[in-house]
């Protein structure tokens, strides 16, 4: 199983490039940058990724087709390659819904809008003219000019992994995904996620196993249990306050239980959630504890079908100590 970082720009720049820069001596293989518009800008930010690593594969995930134009995320991610050497990656989803009423964008159309938006990103890369009239998309001639590998010496191949959870655009991410950035840290999440993606693998005349399928985590590991809990509750409370009810069903939490933890959410109550979130909540919906712990719960994402291990945000109590603790996981695993 490969392991990757996800890392939110909500802190400066040159701090995410020291983690990453640490996560690359580590052995991570890949690092996501989330992409939030109150957040700092994701390209700016694997721009400078990009120059302070050498080997680490530098992914947005994700980018969504409302907030950027599918030809200015084409320009954004065929720069940053370019700096790269190769080895960008555009992780691409519908977007989260939250963010965009503060933006007056309605987010149509969803799964329409990521399938077109991938698919002329794709072609845009080949530096050809691109003509697209799609439902959400609508191109003339519009051609990247420096996307062309003799120009850049640069393979614009780039693996486009799609950021997916429900199942139909699960099923669509497994026709025309390279990959697959799922938000779970259970493995019954990707054992229900399997049956969505080779449905539309299948369809599409692809091999299931040919897709990277990415469990994009909420981790939190440190030698002191306790303190791995106290520090993913709060993470694990705002996930649980957005989730679906098929996925509250799934790990057993109650539409009460929903409303308890929204209402301290929302009243700023962050201390209670220690309490409100029990250690089995949590258990479900991150991956958490010691180093003995964590590694028994990356082995059981693996059984159930993941080849890539996200560890997302919070990391743990203390973010270096925690690379520096997975890392040991990846040399052992
Ligand atoms: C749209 C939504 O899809 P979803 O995959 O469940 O979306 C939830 C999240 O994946 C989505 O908000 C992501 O953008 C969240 N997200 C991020 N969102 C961000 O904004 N920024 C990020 O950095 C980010 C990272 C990320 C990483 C992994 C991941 O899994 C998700 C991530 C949904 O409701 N899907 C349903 C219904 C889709 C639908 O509306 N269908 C209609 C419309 C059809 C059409 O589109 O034409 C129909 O069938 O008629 C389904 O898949 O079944």
């Amino acid at each position: 199983m490969k392991f990757g970082i996800e890392l939110v720009p909500n802190e400066p720049v040159f701090k995410i490039a020291a983690y990453t820069k640490a996560a690359e001596e580590q052995g991570f293989e890949y690092v996501w940058i989330t992409d939030h518009y109150n957040n700092r800008e994701v390209y700016s930010t694997i721009s400078v990724l990009a120059l302070a690593t050498n080997k680490i594969k530098i992914g947005a995930g994700v980018t969504n087709p409302y907030t950027r134009s599918p030809v200015v995320t084409a320009a954004s991610i065929a720069s940053v390659n370019e700096i790269a050497g190769g080895r960008a990656i555009l992780g691409i989803g519908p977007g989260d819904k939250m963010t965009f009423e503060a933006l007056g964008l309605a987010g149509e159309k969803p799964l329409t809008a990521v399938r077109e938006t991938a698919e002329v990103v794709r072609e845009l890369l080949t530096g050809k003219k691109v003509s697209f009239d799609g439902d959400t998309v609508k191109l003339k001639n519009a051609k990247l000019d420096f996307a062309d590998p003799k120009k850049t010496g640069v393979d614009m191949n780039i693996p486009i992994y799609i950021g997916a959870q429900g199942p139909k655009m699960l099923e669509m991410a497994g026709a025309i995904g390279d990959g697959i950035l799922i938000n779970g840290s259970h493995p019954d999440d990707f054992k229900a996620a399997a049956v969505q993606i080779q449905k539309g693998a299948v369809a599409a005349g692809r091999k299931p196993n040919d897709i990277d399928v990415a469990a994009y985590t909420c981790f939190s590991i440190d030698d002191d249990t306790e303190k791995a809990y106290a520090s993913t509750k709060p993470v694990v409370a705002f996930i649980i306050a957005g989730s679906s009810d098929v996925l509250l069903e799934r790990h057993g939490i109650s539409q009460e239980n929903k409303k308890e933890i929204a209402g301290a959410i929302s009243k700023g109550d962050f201390k209670d959630l220690n309490t409100i979130i029990t250690d089995q909540m949590a258990d479900r919906f991150a991956v958490v504890g010691d180093f003995d712990e964590c590694m028994k719960k990356a082995k059981e994402l693996e059984k159930a079908g993941v080849t890539q291990l996200v560890a997302g945000s919070p990391l743990g109590p203390n973010k270096e100590k925690s690379i520096k603790l997975i890392g040991k996981m990846i040399s052992e695993f």
